[in-house]
């Protein structure tokens, strides 16, 4: 049996740009994110084909037993007093964890459990985010350059927006020129 040496995808961690084979890349765009940002008539005001957020994977096996790996780049920008955020999931198969880390620029990670209850994790490059099952996520970008942050988790977790039709339980707002964090019936 002979040994062989593979060479694996790498990424860099300046831009976090992937290295690989077969890199599937999915752009989000304003006109994708209705119902997102609280200010519609500053929503509405932006072209829709305005890139908000890529999210590049490696090709990965899918199956039970699977990891996904990809990287959100999130714009900076803002919409009304908010900043440019992901959708945001839950996992469709809610027991499934994920993992993040920080690889360039600042910005917030906002986590939500089945309860309603909301809280945020500073995001910035080496930063690490485990978040747990039964836990939403969301990407903010708050600063000035690209948020750009790398995720791995189970290829079969899924992806359930429905669950969030009411929105999340805060919004991150720019206020009196400070970044404040809100309680909200529909973030
Ligand atoms: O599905 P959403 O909320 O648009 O966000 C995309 C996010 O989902 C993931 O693909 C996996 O959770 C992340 O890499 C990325 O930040």
């Amino acid at each position: 049996m002979s040994i062989t040496f593979n060479k694996p995808p790498s990424v860099a961690f300046l831009t976090g740009q992937f290295t690989a084979e077969n890199v599937i890349k999915k752009v989000t765009r304003s006109g994708d994110l209705s119902g997102v940002f609280h200010d519609i008539a500053a929503w509405q005001a932006i072209p829709s084909d305005t890139p908000i957020y890529e999210v590049e994977m490696l090709n990965s096996l899918q199956g039970e037993g699977e990891l996904y790996v990809g990287m959100t780049h999130l714009h900076p920008g803002r919409v009304g007093n908010e900043f440019h955020m992901t959708r945001g999931h839950f996992h469709q198969r809610r027991e499934q964890g994920e993992v993040y880390f920080g690889i360039r620029g600042s910005g917030l990670l906002l986590l939500q459990n089945e309860h309603r209850k909301a809280w945020l994790e500073h995001v910035s490059p080496g930063s690490v985010h485990i978040i747990p099952g039964d836990t939403a996520h969301r990407l903010i970008n708050t600063g000035s350059e690209v948020l750009s942050a790398l995720a791995v988790w189970p290829s079969i977790a899924g992806h359930d927006y429905g669950s969030l039709a009411q929105g999340f339980a805060a919004r991150v707002v720019l206020q009196d020129g400070k970044i404040q964090a809100k309680e909200v019936q529909n973030g």
